[in-house]
């Protein structure tokens, strides 16, 4: 539906965007952030790690292809408001089932149109990531002071847990694909449907496990190795996901994390994280993989990350013995991997999966299912 329905953008310093109301009218607020994919917007808004944050694209012209019903990433919208320069009036592509606008509405977000993207990303570039609120409909009514009370009543992203709201009720099952290696328990953070299809085809039997879920019942599906997923909030705030991975890790249980795991792996292990000024969200992030020395485009979602030294060997506080950041962001030199060397352990803090974005870093799920593979072997030999 395009309309000439008025909407604005509150930025919590007191910056407003007047443009057109899109998607659902009404309020919402979260923080605001920006995202500099071209494609995949698709993928972007079905991403759980996004809840909370109000999105505004780079990119000029969103919604060319639609919607369809191959892309989804989880099962439903889970951005809180979503901002675009210029929504394309129509919808072209073979795949389209509905209309980004429309597919907004159904999922009751917020969003606006019509505002120079790139000028809020400066904005926030500049004084970093902020809450924000739009306001379209009878909301777009409201006084300016009223509508700034109201972004600055909202929680700020750090010290907030997010993992209730965005995972699974109850265990999912996905079968191997091929030769089958044993089960995975996948702890869903807000996991990805790319990144189960990913494991799956690596052999593994995947198990994604609510969020709550204790050491006892997740060692009770006899897992050959677990994982941690992405998913939204601040790392600081999620204490249970930390112990939790303390026991998995004392299990003996070879791991790997992804994003918000990359970030608890380095709590469990004894290391800090911090808020990113501004984060990196988008599908073009060079990385570079010290063990080969390749630098790979990647995509990102973060607005967090650990604090480690980027070079040489580091204790592990917590006793877990010696480990190195494996990854390093070219762009701002923020960790982006952990590889512990004495347990069977790593993380990287970007999307192997790549959806949307460049495969480059697919081959850290065969990593993966290498290192299972190799301790499958160690232990058949000790038993021999
Ligand atoms: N995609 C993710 O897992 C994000 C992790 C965390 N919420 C952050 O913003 O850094």
């Amino acid at each position: 539906m395009t309309t000439s329905d008025p909407a604005v953008l509150v930025l919590e310093d007191g910056t407003r965007y007047h443009g057109h109301a899109y998607g659902a009218r009404g309020r919402t607020l979260g923080e605001a952030v920006f995202a500099t994919g071209m494609t995949g917007y698709q993928e972007t808004l079905t991403d759980p790690s996004y809840a909370g944050q109000i999105v505004v694209m780079t990119a000029p012209h969103i919604g060319n292809t639609g919607m369809n019903d191959e892309d989804p990433e989880s099962r439903r919208i889970w951005v809180s408001g979503y901002v675009v320069r210029d929504p394309s009036r129509v919808v072209s592509s073979f795949r389209a089932k509905r209309s980004l606008d429309s597919e907004l509405e159904a999922n009751g977000i917020v969003g606006m149109s019509g505002i120079d993207t790139r000028a809020v990303t400066r904005r926030l570039r500049d004084a970093g990531a902020m809450r924000a609120g739009v306001f379209s409909g009878p909301d777009a009514g409201l006084s300016p002071d009223e509508q700034l009370a109201l972004v600055r009543s909202a929680p700020e992203m750090a010290g907030l847990n997010l993992s209730a709201e965005v995972s699974v009720p109850a265990e999912t099952v996905t079968p191997a694909v091929g030769e089958r290696l044993g089960n995975l328990a996948v702890l869903d953070l807000g996991v990805k449907q790319s990144t189960v299809d990913n494991l799956a085809r690596r052999g593994f039997e995947v198990h994604v496990l609510p969020q709550d879920v204790t050491l006892e019942q997740l060692l009770a599906i006899h897992p050959v190795a677990a994982f941690y997923s992405n998913g939204p909030g601040d790392p600081e705030a999620s204490d249970s996901h930390v112990a939790l991975l303390r026991g998995i890790l004392d299990a003996g249980l070879p791991f790997f994390g992804i994003c918000f795991g990359n970030q608890l792996l380095g709590r469990a292990l004894g290391l800090g994280t911090y808020k990113l000024p501004f984060g990196h969200r988008g599908i073009n992030q060079p990385v570079l993989d010290k063990e080969t020395g390749r630098v790979e485009i990647t995509a990102h979602n973060h607005g967090f990350a650990v604090d480690a030294p980027l070079e040489g060997i580091i204790e592990s506080p917590n006793g877990y013995g010696r480990l190195e950041v494996s990854h390093i962001g070219l762009n701002d030199r923020v960790v982006e991997g952990l590889k512990a060397l004495d347990i069977p352990a790593f993380s990287v803090q970007y999307h192997p999966e790549a959806a949307a974005g460049p495969h480059d870093a697919n081959y850290l799920f065969d990593r993966f299912r290498d290192m299972v593979v190799a301790q499958q072997a160690q232990q058949k030999d000790a038993t021999n």
